[in-house]
């Protein structure tokens, strides 16, 4: 589903992410970890379509674009703008009715049951600048379960959550693996890729490690990931594997 060739991606030509060779097949329920400032939310921005790779290339199945979901980290929303819980979830329905569509009540359905499944239903006129953290996030969830996506990208989906929270969305993460979507999540916590992650990219700049996450989350390949990123000069100016391939 996501081919990635010796791919590189940065900003102002610094590179972020290098030289990724990786194919990721369609079904895959893909945990992206590595340290601090390893690449991961640059690799997200990059398959979404939103940073143009300095080299190399990304290649998804036909339609890819088309049917994938992205979820940045918080601050995506302007929680100042007065739009009610229910507009906000129902902005997963765009691609279906359009920007200025009316929502037919079949649709109107469909949001009351993704509120539901995130454990939000009563919430619907509720304005959106209301909500706490965790509710927030209830919302984003809601939102991509209306847009029904084949390719789901989510950015750190469980940061600052409490266990609760977390246990809710991951199990809506299980059931979009069920219906056999690919989903790829930046997380922090490894307990919980361990647990519920069945494979797993170990970014540090570069690629350390990608499989069968028992095989990447071992301690040799998280210290290599650690020592590399600490290693990484973050003012090297261009990225030279890159300019050679450009040459
Ligand atoms: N918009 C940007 N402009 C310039 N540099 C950026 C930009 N976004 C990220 N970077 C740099 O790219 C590198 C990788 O950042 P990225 O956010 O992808 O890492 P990350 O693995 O997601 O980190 P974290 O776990 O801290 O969120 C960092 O050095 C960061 O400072």
């Amino acid at each position: 589903m996501i081919r990635c060739d010796d791919l590189t991606l940065g900003y102002d030509r610094h590179p972020a992410v290098h030289h990724l060779s990786t194919v990721i097949p369609a079904g895959t329920l893909l945990a992206v970890v590595g340290p601090n400032g390893a690449g991961k939310s640059t690799l997200l921005k990059g398959i979404a379509g939103e940073l143009r790779p300095l080299g190399g290339r990304i290649a998804l199945d036909p339609g890819g674009r088309a049917t994938l979901a992205y979820l940045p980290q918080r601050g995506d929303l302007d929680l100042s703008f007065p739009v009610s819980v229910f507009e906000m979830v129902a902005m997963g329905l765009w691609r279906e009715i359009g920007a200025f569509g009316r929502l037919t009540a079949a649709h109107h359905e469909r949001v009351r049951a993704a509120l539901a499944a995130v454990g939000l239903s009563g919430f619907e006129a509720r304005p959106l600048g209301s909500l706490s953290g965790g509710q927030l996030q209830r919302a984003r969830f809601a939102r991509l379960i209306l847009q029904d996506a084949a390719l789901i990208l989510l950015d750190e989906p469980f940061a600052a959550l409490d266990a609760r929270t977390v246990a809710d969305l991951t199990r809506i993460l299980l059931d979009w693996q069920r219906e056999g979507r690919t989903i790829l999540a930046v997380v922090h916590d490894l307990d919980l890729v361990r647990r519920h992650f069945p494979a797993c990219l170990l970014l540090a700049r570069e690629p350390v490690a990608f499989g069968p996450t028992a095989q990447v989350l071992t301690e040799p390949l998280l210290e290599r990931a650690r020592a590399l990123s600490e290693a990484f000069d973050d003012s090297a100016a261009v990225c030279h594997r890159a300019e050679d391939a450009h040459a």
